[in-house]
C-alpha cells in the first residue's frame, strides 16, 4: 500500500479512516489530511504525526486516492476546488466520498470531465478496523480503482460493493446504524442504575455484553433468530423482558428510523442544493434517488 491518499476533512468520519489507514500499516508519510479547522489540524498532527493542510490543491498532489470527508453542504465548495487541481494523467486520481447523500452523477459533473468517483458509505467502527463500508462506482471508475478504493477500506473492516440505487438504504443500516446501538446501550445502562447497579457496574455489564452478542452474530454462524432463542428460556426472564419490547413497538421504532433516515439520505443532495451551500458548481444535479 504505497499509494498515496489524500484525506479531504480531518473531522469524525475522516479521522476513522486515517486511523483505521495507520493501524492497518499504511505508512504516515504517505497520508495527507486536508482540513480548514486549525485546532482541529493540531490535534490530528499532535496525534497521528500526519501531514496537514489546509490547501486543497497542493496537498491532493501526487495523491492516487483523494477521499472526500466532508459535510455534504461543503461538497460542492470542494469540488470547485479540486476541479481546478491537476490530475497527473500517470496517476489516474480517483475521487473517493464518504459523504451521506450525494451521488455520482454530482461530482462527476463538477469535477473535469471523465473523472472517476467512487461513492461509499463508511461508519464509524473503522476507527476499531471494524467498519462496515459499502462501495458505489461511478460511471468512469476504472476496475483498478474500485479494486484500489476497496482494499483501502478493507484494511479497516468489510466491504461490500452494491448499486449506487441501494445506497440510502445502507445509510440507514450501517451508516447511522452504530448510533442506534449507542442509544441502546445508553438505555440499558440507565435501566441499570434505575435497578440499583453503579452507573459503571451497568456500564461494563451492557458493553461487554453488546461486545459479545456482536461476536456471536458474526461468528457463530447462526442468525439473530436464533440467537434470541438460545437466550429465551420457557417462561423465563428474557422472555418478560422481550415481551416488553414487542409491546412499545420497538421493530416498528426501528423501521420507522430506517426509513426516515433513508428519505433524509434521499433528499440531501436537492437540499443542499436549495439551501446553496455550493458556489456555482450546481450542474448535472440529481438525488439518489432520481437516479433509480
Ligand atoms: N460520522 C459518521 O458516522 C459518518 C459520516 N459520514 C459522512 O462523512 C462526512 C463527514 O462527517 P463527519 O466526519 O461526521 O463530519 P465532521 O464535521 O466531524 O468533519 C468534517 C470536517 O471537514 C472539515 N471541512 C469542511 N469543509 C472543509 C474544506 N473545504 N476543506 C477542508 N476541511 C473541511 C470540517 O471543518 P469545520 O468543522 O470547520 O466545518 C470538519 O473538521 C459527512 O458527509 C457524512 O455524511 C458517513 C458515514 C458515517
Ligand atoms: O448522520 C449522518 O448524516 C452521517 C451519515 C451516516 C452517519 N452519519
Amino acid at each position: 500500500m504505497t499509494e498515496r491518499v489524500a484525506i479531504i476533512g480531518g473531522g469524525k468520519i475522516g479521522e476513522a479512516l486515517l486511523a483505521g489507514l495507520i493501524s492497518a500499516g499504511k505508512p504516515v508519510k504517505d497520508l495527507v489530511v486536508i482540513e480548514r479547522s486549525p485546532e482541529r489540524s493540531a490535534e490530528l498532527v499532535d496525534d497521528y504525526g500526519v501531514r496537514v493542510s489546509d490547501d486543497i490543491t497542493d496537498a491532493v498532489e501526487g495523491a492516487r486516492v483523494v477521499f472526500i470527508a466532508v459535510k455534504p453542504d461543503a461538497v460542492d465548495t470542494v469540488l470547485q476546488k479540486l476541479s481546478v487541481t491537476d490530475d497527473d494523467g500517470e496517476l489516474e486520481r480517483v475521487t473517493v466520498s464518504l459523504v451521506a447523500g450525494i451521488p455520482t452523477s454530482r461530482y462527476e459533473a463538477a469535477l473535469q470531465a471523465g473523472s472517476p468517483v467512487i461513492r461509499v458509505m463508511p461508519n464509524t467502527p473503522m476507527l476499531v478496523n471494524e467498519a462496515m463500508s459499502a462501495v458505489s462506482p461511478g460511471r468512469y471508475a476504472e476496475d483498478d480503482q474500485v479494486a484500489l478504493t476497496v482494499r483501502l477500506l478493507e484494511s479497516v473492516g468489510k466491504v461490500m460493493v452494491v448499486p449506487e440505487k441501494q445506497m440510502d438504504a445502507v445509510t440507514a443500516i450501517s451508516g447511522s446504524g452504530p448510533a442506534y446501538f449507542f442509544l441502546m446501550v445508553e438505555a440499558m445502562i440507565d435501566a441499570g442504575v434505575a435497578l440499583g447497579l453503579t452507573r459503571p457496574q451497568a456500564s461494563e455489564l451492557a458493553v461487554q455484553t453488546v461486545k459479545g452478542a456482536g461476536l456471536l452474530l458474526s461468528e457463530s454462524g447462526l442468525s439473530p433468530v436464533e440467537l434470541r432463542a438460545a437466550v429465551t428460556s420457557p417462561a423465563g426472564t428474557t422472555a418478560a423482558a422481550l415481551r416488553e419490547f414487542e409491546r412499545a413497538g420497538l421493530r416498528h421504532a426501528v423501521n420507522e428510523a430506517a426509513f426516515a433516515c433513508a428519505e433524509v439520505s434521499a433528499k440531501t443532495a436537492r437540499r443542499v442544493e436549495v439551501e446553496g451551500s455550493g458556489q456555482g458548481v450546481q450542474r448535472g444535479v440529481e438525488t439518489a434517488s432520481e437516479q433509480q
